[in-house]
């Protein structure tokens, strides 16, 4: 009897995670899901975390460098593989990982081949060994998709700079006044009062003061928004549009008695949780912005909408090739709608902040100006070093600013104030 006759084939190793990547990159190419939205589906049956983990990261690599690898792929062979061939995706799964996460090319085999059969299997087999043998590279930015390249025109080049890796991870402090101990403590470096940066890849779970509740996860360009809005000194502020709640910490954190409104019950949870964990306060309303009405106007209101989320491309690569016209259309008209109610709620000389993490002028610049409020232009000497308003006093950041310090989220902030 031959070894293994009659038992289930052994399994290789990793395989698992491979066709969760496999999955993952199905719903974001094919079916225009989030990778978060596909996470549950797609690992939520592996083994371990540490398998659901390498799956997001192949997958991940891919979107960020698709044009790339398949650039690479059309170079070793002279069959043109249909876009949504499986093969294709394979190739572009095991160029990823041997390019990008080095893993030694037999391992790559080892796993990629394994999810192909007969000639689709050949066929990966000689590109990915030509390219092994040919030395094959990326180039040190990745290419955009054709559409996102002529959409960010000419900021494009430099935004994709800051788009080939991951992002390091950045802490905001509740006591900005600790931020010197914090970084001693946590090491990594301080982009400003109140924040930390630590170097990509760190486990949020291996941080040292995570149960103290001393800070939070935020990418910095997140954190600008509530800045621009001051102390608080027990103002009423109204965060909508508030889950999971990053801006509601900073501004509770700041001294605002904070209303934060959420139309989603789910994201509202963490939002409790944060503050539960952070033991800071807020008023939690779970209520649709569109129908919501308050009973008394606010001191200030920051208004973090709904949008494409094109500016988190370096954490989220997937908007490269979700959003469309379409996308930022349907988020424009629904940020307009909201912006057009929140500049009704605010108390004579009360600021209202707009903010978008999206690169698309459609959700930013074209959604200004706003019946009723006027621009309170962003100076200079508010932001921190590196950083400079529009000749209009509005604030735009993308991943390609201070990238000699690990880049930025895209963001679009601008601050309105009602004269009235
Ligand atoms: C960009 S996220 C907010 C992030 C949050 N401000 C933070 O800092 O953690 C946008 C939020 O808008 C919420 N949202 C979308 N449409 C809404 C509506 N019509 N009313 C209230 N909230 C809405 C979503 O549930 C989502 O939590």
């Amino acid at each position: 009897m031959k070894r293994n006759e009659g038992k289930r084939p052994v399994e290789i190793q990793g395989l698992e995670a491979r066709r969760a990547a496999l999955r993952l990159l199905d719903a974001v190419l094919r079916r225009g899901e989030t990778l978060d939205q596909a996470a549950g589906a797609a690992t939520g049956g592996l083994l371990t975390s540490s398998d659901s983990a390498l799956a997001r990261a192949i997958a991940s690599e891919v979107l960020r460098w698709l044009p790339d690898l398949d650039a690479l792929i059309d170079s070793a062979t002279r069959l043109r593989l249909a876009d949504d061939a499986k093969a294709r995706t394979v190739l572009r799964m095991m160029l990823a990982q041997w390019l990008r996460l080095d893993t030694p090319p037999h391992a790559v085999v080892a796993t990629g081949l394994a999810l192909l059969t007969g000639g689709p299997r050949r066929l990966a087999h000689g590109v990915f060994g030509a390219l092994v043998r040919g030395e094959a590279a990326l180039p040190s930015i990745p290419t955009l998709p054709e559409s996102v390249a002529e959409r960010w025109g000419d900021r494009a080049t430099a935004i994709a700079a800051g788009l080939a890796a991951p992002p390091p991870l950045d802490l905001e402090l509740q006591d900005p006044a600790g931020t010197g101990a914090w970084v001693e403590r946590l090491g990594g470096e301080s982009l400003a009062l109140g924040h930390v940066r630590l170097p990509r890849g760190t486990a949020v779970t291996d941080i040292s003061g995570f149960a103290e509740g001393g800070w939070w996860v935020q990418d910095f360009a997140a954190s600008l928004p509530a800045r621009l809005l001051g102390p608080g000194e027990g103002r009423r502020v109204l965060d909508l549009c508030a889950a999971p709640g990053g801006k509601t910490l900073q501004l509770a954190a700041a001294g605002w008695q904070v209303t934060a409104l959420d139309v989603s019950k789910r994201r509202l949870e963490r939002l409790r949780e944060n503050l539960s964990r952070t033991g800071l306060d807020a008023e939690v309303i779970v209520a649709d912005a569109l129908t919501w009405q308050p009973e008394a106007p606010f001191d200030a209101i920051l208004l973090d909408a709904p949008c494409t989320a094109t500016g988190t491309a370096r954490r989220h690569p997937d908007v490269l090739h979700r959003i469309g016209e379409r996308q930022i259309a349907e988020m424009a008209e629904l940020q307009a709608k909201l912006l057009e109610r929140a500049s009704g709620w605010l108390k004579p000389g009360g600021r209202l902040i707009y903010a978008t993490c999206s690169l698309e002028r459609e959700e930013g610049e074209e959604r200004l100006p706003v019946e009723g409020v006027e621009l309170d232009p962003i100076r200079g000497e508010e932001l921190p070093g590196g950083l400079v308003p529009s000749p209009e006093g509005w604030l735009r950041t993308d991943p390609g600013m201070l990238l000699d310090k690990g880049g930025l989220d895209g963001f679009f902030i601008a601050r309105l104030i009602n004269k009235g």
